[in-house]
């Protein structure tokens, strides 16, 4: 069979793992439901070309399997199972005619439906049952969310098994398996277009445009072309972003940003990952020196916490923030070893699975080498669909952020200052970080008892709601120092001029709280 000896013929050892994986779901499937109850879900786009071959190899191989017999390549071509086309007139002419054309040369009895999938589904399946579909939904996929390579169709739908064999695939392995097998696809992807929706969403990727020297037609590159599988999706309008958390904007640069509230304050919480922290063997630096460089462009700290190393203490941990701060920093837990959880702590947060990230497998295959890579790399897999990756030319891997929890891979000071230095200059070009106003502070040293000071300074925190009132002592021998914050001088001026009065104090230092760098 061609497609199965192409591959084998070929030297590419990650896409024969994937090529055996979904082979393997593909039997699996045709093991468990009679060829008549099983149903391929084609619409021309390339990943549902993929999947067509696939099904044509698996189904070959399937009997080979079962009637332990070699039929060699006499019918191998034909693959004649129930296949469903959702046909519509927003539909691309070079899809429509792509699909019919396909379902020609490969006998396949295509059955037109013209309505939407989930009546269309409900028609089809009372007329005569289907028990499985085979989709060509991959991870990234926006509706791939939660769904494994067997996946009961959604409540509210009408029951059958989708089965997903090309889940795990990548950008780059769907153009792998297709040059390597020589397969035909739809012209629209030698124009610039990397995904096909409909004609009124899809324009060519606007990553795969050359100038033209005249300047006169836009020209584009084909779509195996595109480096940044990711960006695959570039050329389809986005239908909404309702799970960006709020105030959070998502940038041209899909990169989403961080906006003031109403009263220009933006909230922080440091998280530390690290039980050695915990039980005091290790005294942690960053988390104190976060805090500062935060408070020091101007956010608001709102909480600073240590978890132990466990997915489940830091799903909490960052359930409980997330909502409560606008970014959340978490720093620990990252990396190879068994105690590295803290990724998987932010999936579980989020309700998401783990999915292998190739854009961060690449940057990880640059940094150790393959030793670590394989198939499957672990440290490459990052909660799906929430996650951004920052980059920075002077970072060797970019920062992960998922929505609004922003992972550092920091161990000490020094290289906190590096990855703030990244973030801040990520911010200069719309990243995560925005700079506020620094806070203001005032610093007043009275010999006034805790007993003498209170009432006075509860009156003043009602007389001064915009400020922020701290008290604390060096030691209890040491006199009371007061510590006045706030974004505007004027203010901060004379409610150290008033408290000086009634505490009978003295101002010892004036802070100006700003970036020390
Ligand atoms: C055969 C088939 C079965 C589907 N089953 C489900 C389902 O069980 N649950 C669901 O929410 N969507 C289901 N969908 C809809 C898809 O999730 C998705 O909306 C569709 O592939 C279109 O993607 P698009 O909106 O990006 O064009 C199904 C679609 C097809 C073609
Ligand atoms: N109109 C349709 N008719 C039949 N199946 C469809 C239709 N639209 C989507 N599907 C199924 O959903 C899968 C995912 O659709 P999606 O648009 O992501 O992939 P694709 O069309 O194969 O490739 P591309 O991402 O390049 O558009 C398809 O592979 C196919 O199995
Ligand atoms: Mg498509």
């Amino acid at each position: 069979m061609e497609i199965d000896r192409a591959i084998r013929e070929s030297n590419d050892r990650r896409l024969q793992t994937k090529y055996e994986n979904a082979t393997f779901v593909i039997q699996r499937a045709f093991a468990l439901y009679a060829f008549e109850e099983v149903a391929f879900s084609f619409n021309g786009g390339k990943d549902s070309t993929v999947l067509l071959h696939l099904l044509r190899a698996g189904h070959h191989l399937h009997k080979e399997e079962v009637h332990c017999s070699n039929e060699g390549e006499t019918n191998c071509k034909s693959c004649p199972m129930r296949t469903i086309y959702f046909e519509s007139s927003s539909a691309f002419p070079e899809i429509n005619s792509f699909t019919y054309e396909t379902a020609t040369t490969y006998n396949l009895p295509l059955e037109i439906i013209r309505s939407d999938f989930k009546s269309g589904l409900e028609a089809l399946l009372q007329k005569k049952p289907i028990k499985a579909i085979f989709l060509g939904t991959r991870i990234g996929d926006p509706n791939a969310v939660g769904q494994e390579q067997f996946s009961p169709s959604s409540k509210g739908w009408p029951p059958f098994m989708r089965v997903n064999p090309i889940l795990d695939w990548s950008y780059r392995d769907v153009w792998a398996f297709i040059l390597t097998c020589k397969i035909q696809y739809c012209s629209l992807y030698d124009q610039g277009y990397t995904s096909i929706g409909s004609i009124y969403d899809t324009v060519p990727n606007a990553l795969l445009c050359v100038s033209d020297s005249t300047g006169n037609k836009e020209k584009f590159r084909p779509a195996y072309l595109l480096s940044d599988g990711r960006r695959e999706r570039a050329g389809r309008a986005k239908k909404s972003s309702s799970s960006i958390h709020e105030g959070v904007t998502v940038l041209s640069n899909g990169v989403s940003s961080v906006a003031p509230s109403a009263s220009g304050i933006l909230t922080a919480s440091v998280i530390a990952v690290g039980d050695e922290i915990l039980c005091g063997i290790v005294e942690d630096q960053v988390g104190p020196t976060l805090c500062k460089k935060l408070h020091s462009i101007g956010w608001t700290m709102v909480h600073s916490a240590v978890v132990r190393n466990d997915v489940d203490s830091v799903a909490e941990e960052i359930e409980a923030r997330k909502h409560s701060s606008n970014m959340v920093f978490l720093f620990g837990g990252v990396g190879p070893m068994h105690s590295d959880v803290s990724v998987a702590g932010v999936a579980k947060s989020f309700g998401v699975r783990l999915a292998p990230d190739e854009e961060f497998e690449e940057y990880l295959r640059h940094l150790i080498g393959d030793q670590c890579t394989g198939d499957r790399n672990e440290m490459a897999q990052l909660p799906e669909g929430i996650t951004e990756l920052l980059h920075h030319e002077k970072l060797p891997v970019p920062l992960i952020k998922c929505q609004n929890i922003v992972i550092l891979t920091s161990t000490n000071v020094t290289e906190l200052e590096r990855e703030w230095d990244c973030l801040l200059e990520l911010t200069s070009s719309s990243g995560p970080l925005v700079r506020l106003p620094p806070s203001l502070s005032k610093q007043l040293s009275t010999p006034l008892s805790d007993i003498e000071a209170a009432p006075i300074v509860s009156k003043f925190i009602l007389e001064f709601p915009d400020l922020s009132i701290g008290c604390y002592r060096k030691s209890r021998l040491d006199p009371l120092i007061i510590n006045i914050l706030g974004k505007d001088q004027k203010r901060v001026d004379m409610m150290a001029e008033k408290l000086c009065q009634k505490l009978q104090a003295s101002e010892f230092s004036t802070l100006s709280v700003t970036d020390p760098r």
